[in-house]
């Protein structure tokens, strides 16, 4: 990518302050994302994926808090804007889809009000206007008979169709950045790749960057332009989708594709990564992942490794990651990791 970045994160942390201690959510990350790109943030459940998300649209709150780094939107730090502001900036510029419609639908009140009031909040349009667009929205992430839905309340509509309809409302005011937190947790397989696509196409018409939050490395791969990998609270590999699925680079990003079905025709095996994201309120030494990694070697239980550039467009935190290179592309690569205690192909 060449354009200047639309968001830029740098070294972001959060934390919540505890009765167990101080929880790292979010520990030392930085991503940028460009126009009209999507940026995958994949990752084990309670990895820091929706704290990153929630830190970039300044909705932490107690006992959460940002302690360092700075989220530049188009130049100028969120961190630094005003309460209003961000209210301004939320819905108009950055938006976010959540993971559960119930619970961001109101269900006392029909979708087309809910829609029509987030557009009259951010815009002048007149009621009628703002009708007519939620109609035109609802039509877009293919509601069918928009005009007859849209003073259904939410029950009325199937899980799918309601995130449909909190797409529509996340695109409503046109953003430049939509975030979608795992926009399909509770919805079954043919309708999450429904949403997926509907996810891409209107990426594409709207021209919006988008960041999908995510466990599933299968999604990444199918809707992503670059992925940063998180584990524990931090990133640790970050690459372009192909080169991700090319040669991953850290352990854990291996690991986590040979978790996945059908993503590798040639690995019939399912192979779930052994034991658990360790508490974020007491990290293990050095590298976090090396108690379930099978490279551990005696100085990862003491080195904490930073992300690093292993070759153009990649980067990965790990002492070894470069002795995962294929001989055949990254020589230099493969040769520094003789140096660097790395250890070969599996
Ligand atoms: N309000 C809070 N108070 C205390 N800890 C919190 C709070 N919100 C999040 N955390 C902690 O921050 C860590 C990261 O949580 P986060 O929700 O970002 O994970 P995640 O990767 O998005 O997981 P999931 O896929 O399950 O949503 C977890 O250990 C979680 O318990």
């Amino acid at each position: 990518m060449t354009s200047e970045p639309i968001l830029e994160v740098e070294n972001l942390v959060t934390q919540f302050h505890t009765d167990e201690g101080v929880v790292k959510a979010v520990d030392g990350n930085s991503f940028s994302l460009h126009k009209g790109e999507v940026l995958g943030i994949v990752g084990e459940s309670g990895s820091g994926k929706s704290v990153t998300a929630m830190s970039v649209m300044q909705l932490i709150d107690k006992p959460g808090y940002i302690k360092a780094g700075t989220v530049r939107y188009k130049g100028e730090d969120l961190l630094e804007k005003s309460k209003a502001e961000m209210r301004q900036i939320r819905g108009n510029d950055i938006a976010m889809m959540f993971q559960d419609p119930m619970t961001s639908l109101n269900p006392v009140y029909t979708i087309g009000s809910q829609i029509s009031r987030v557009i009259r909040k951010h815009t002048d349009a007149s009621k009628p206007e703002a009708r007519d667009r939620t109609i035109e929205l609802l039509g877009d992430v293919g509601i069918p008979e928009p005009a007859a839905r849209v003073d259904d309340y939410p029950h009325q509509f199937s899980g799918g169709m309601r995130q449909r309809v909190l797409l529509a409302m996340a695109i409503s005011c046109d953003p430049e950045i939509l975030i979608a937190d795992e926009p399909t947790t509770a919805l079954d397989v043919t309708i999450e790749a429904q949403i997926f696509e509907l996810i891409d196409r209107l990426q594409e018409k709207y021209g919006m960057s988008v960041i999908l939050i995510t466990h599933d490395l299968g999604v990444v791969a199918g809707s992503c332009d670059r992925v940063a990998v998180v584990y524990a609270g931090r990133i640790v590999e970050r690459a372009g989708v192909e080169e991700l699925f090319e040669s991953p680079r850290h352990p854990y990003t291996r690991g986590l594709m040979r978790s996945i079905p059908n993503l590798r025709s040639s690995e019939s095996r399912l192979t779930p990564i052994k034991g658990q994201i360790p508490d974020l309120t007491a990290l293990p030494s050095g590298c976090s992942f090396h108690p379930r990694c099978v490279h551990a070697t005696e100085e990862c239980t003491q080195r904490d490794p930073e992300l690093r550039a292993v070759e153009t467009n990649r980067e990965a935190a790990c002492i070894h990651a470069l002795g995962y290179s294929n001989p055949a592309t990254t020589r230099t690569a493969t040769d520094s990791a003789a140096t660097d205690g790395g250890v070969s192909n599996e």
